[in-house]
């Protein structure tokens, strides 16, 4: 009988569950603080429009970890294009703000999280890095805490990602797990089909993680919302399962895109999931026949006979950074 799966994928994944995940109710802030000696840490977040909720998760990190305790060397926001007042905000609630473009200046234009995350790394100066999105709610330092615990306290640890409950908030309710739609639609399959050893992972979009300065500059970053899987992937050959660890950080909220923006992400999951098949000799060619997604929406005027409904097309191909430490020097990463 032909093994769909390999006899010891499961116990290797639940293995590693077992060995790399902790919880982040086992480290604060002080200890950690003793712990680091010397080691700078600093926070990312990438923010595009974020004015609502990039104050609070700023002042929070700022007042309970870079004043009352001193875990945390500095907090960069990266402005990613956004046309709102994220800046502002952001710079009046203690973080350094970069622009995305300025960082970037001289290389390539590209676009999205991804780019953005790129640029706050090679903005940044911490020996660790921890990357937390703009846009969530009910922030708790909890989460840079849980994700600096193994990396302060276990030098054979060089990554941590995150994860947590996902409730999806929306016009009928609440629903408790309902969050991470394309995680459960399309990154977890393509992950568990193609990358076994990554199973284990209970959040692997994850938007909050951290990393180690000379790993994270080791690897590409995809552009757009192909930054995630990629890493995972990318680690993985880098250093191995044993240097990946994940952490519950409890429960997370967020504001979350519609269905057509999500479909346009899982779209750009699966076109990097494609290039890292075509690293590792699975697929021939390093792109899918095309990278235009066609979608559906109710209404609009220009509709094709029959169709009652507005047609749109998306590019959704990606890019990627090259490691920053093949770059490093041409960036310019603007004075603190
Ligand atoms: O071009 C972009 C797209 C997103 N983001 C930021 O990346 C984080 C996660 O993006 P988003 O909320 O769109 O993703 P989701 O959480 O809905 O998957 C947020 O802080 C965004 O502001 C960004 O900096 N540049
Ligand atoms: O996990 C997911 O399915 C998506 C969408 O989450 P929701 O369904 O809006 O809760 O959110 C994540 O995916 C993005 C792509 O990797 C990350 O960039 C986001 O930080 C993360 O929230």
């Amino acid at each position: 009988m032909h093994l769909l799966t390999p006899p010891n994928a499961a116990p290797v994944v639940e293995a590693w569950t077992a060995y790399r995940t902790a919880d982040a109710g086992q480290w604060n802030a002080r200890q950690l603080a003793e712990a680091k000696r010397g080691t700078t840490v600093s926070v990312v977040i990438p923010a595009r429009n974020e004015q609502e909720t990039i104050g609070a998760i700023v002042a929070t990190i700022h007042r309970q970890l870079v004043t009352e305790v001193q875990l945390v060397d500095e907090i960069v926001v990266v402005d990613s294009r956004s046309t709102d007042a994220t800046a502002e905000v952001a710079a009046r609630a203690g973080a350094r703000v970069v622009d995305q473009d300025e960082v970037t200046s001289g290389l390539p234009r590209m676009d999205g999280k991804g780019d953005a995350l790129w640029a706050g790394l090679a903005a940044s100066t911490g020996d660790v890095v921890a990357f937390v999105d703009g846009d969530l709610r009910d922030f708790s330092s909890t989460f840079v805490i849980g994700l600096l615990g193994p990396l302060l306290t276990d030098r054979s640890v060089e990554f941590v990602k995150g994860f947590y409950h996902r409730p999806l908030a929306g016009a009928a309710g609440v629903e408790a797990d309902g969050g991470g739609r394309v995680t459960e639609i399309s990154a977890r399959p393509l992950l568990n089909l193609f990358w076994p050893e990554l199973a284990g992972f209970v959040q692997p979009l994850a938007g909050e993680y951290a990393g180690r300065r000379t790993t994270l500059e080791a690897i590409p970053f995809v552009s757009g919302y192909g930054v995630e899987i990629a890493m995972l992937i990318d680690l993985l050959d880098h250093v191995g399962p044993a240097a990946l660890a994940q952490v519950d950080l409890g429960e997370r909220h967020h504001r979350h895109q519609n269905l057509a923006a999500l479909g346009r992400m899982s779209a750009q999951i699966m076109v990097t999931a494609w290039s890292r098949l075509y690293h590792r000799g699975l697929v021939t060619e390093p792109l899918p026949p095309t990278t235009m997604l066609t979608q559906f929406s109710r209404g609009g005027d220009d509709q094709l006979p029959h169709l009652n409904r507005q047609v749109s097309v998306a590019d959704i191909g990606v890019q990627e950074r090259p490691p920053l430490t093949t770059v490093a020097q041409t960036v310019t990463a603007p004075a603190a």
